[in-house]
């Protein structure tokens, strides 16, 4: 299968500057866990990049550790070309990020969930409502702004948490398997969101998953499994030799007895 699992794709050539994310032999332990295995991986500007892994890959480990909720000891993690640990302020002003768990206050209004978010980012309380509005519009929930959170579905919850993430105009966004307990319809016009911010806005987009029909032709893949980068490429090399089929390519790498048990081996 000709994927590249040694090296990450670059984006960032000196012309179109950095990738938006970019990670580089990064391994994460609990205690005596391997939760990460030397992961290296990009995310360039402008590219839906789905994680796709199944449970307990270490997706979550690894937004953990760009959002800085875990200190990254080995390796380097670059947001814009910032480094998480060297210049956090920068990079993090950089990033939006969607959690697996939903973390909207419930009992506040959409508004109020927006414009508290904004105002932790630095953002004065009168543009904060004004980038509200703008983010509510881009998500089409610009009418529910004065709804309490509760009211809302739970697609439009998802909804909500990515205007939100959006509000200080990051250049990278982190969804963590966004679409958990969303019906097929919802799940559908969520994955399409984000790809219509994609072409608006450039945005660089990792997206977290274990469900392949959430993957589109165009999109890059990286396959995580066991803590460690199994393959990384476009969706048509990740096809390649399994005629089209994604579910059999991917299941092809993350088969225990298959040839793929390691993550440097070449598959
Ligand atoms: N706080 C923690 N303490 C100990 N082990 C942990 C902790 N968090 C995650 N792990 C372990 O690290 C590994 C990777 O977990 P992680 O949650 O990152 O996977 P995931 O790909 O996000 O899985 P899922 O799709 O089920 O959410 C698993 O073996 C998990 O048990």
């Amino acid at each position: 299968m000709q994927i590249d699992v040694a090296t990450p794709m670059r984006a960032g050539t000196a012309s179109e500057g950095p990738s938006a994310l970019s990670v580089e032999k990064v391994t994460h332990r609990f205690g005596s866990r391997l939760a990460l295995d030397d992961v290296s991986l990009d995310v360039p500007r402008g590219s839906f990049t789905a994680l796709l892994g199944p449970n307990g890959a270490g997706k979550t480990t690894l937004f953990s550790l760009v959002t800085r909720l875990y200190d990254n000891r080995t390796g380097a993690i670059r947001v814009l070309g910032h480094d998480v640990r060297r210049e956090p302020a920068a990079a993090l002003s950089r990033l939006g990020v969607v959690f697996q768990a939903r973390t909207l206050d419930l009992d506040l209004s959409v508004q109020q969930n927006l414009v508290y978010h904004a105002t932790l980012h630095g953002i004065g309380f009168g543009r904060a409502r004004q980038r509200a509005r703008e983010a509510l519009d881009r998500v089409g929930l610009v009418d529910r702004a004065k709804d309490k959170v509760r009211q809302l579905s739970g697609g439009q919850m998802r909804r909500i948490e990515i205007a939100r993430a959006l509000i200080h105009r990051p250049d990278l966004l982190l969804l963590d398997e966004p679409t958990v307990g969303l019906d097929i319809g919802s799940r559908a016009a969520l994955v399409a969101e984000v790809r219509r911010l994609i072409a608006s806005d450039g945005l660089g987009v990792l997206w977290a998953t274990h469900i392949i029909e959430e993957i589109a032709p165009g999109d890059r893949i990286v396959v995580l499994h066991r803590g460690r980068v199994r393959a990384q490429g476009s969706f048509a090399e990740m096809v390649a030799d399994s005629a089209g089929d994604l579910s059999a390519a991917f299941l092809a790498l993350v088969d225990e007895d298959g040839a793929s048990g390691h993550a440097g081996d070449a598959p």
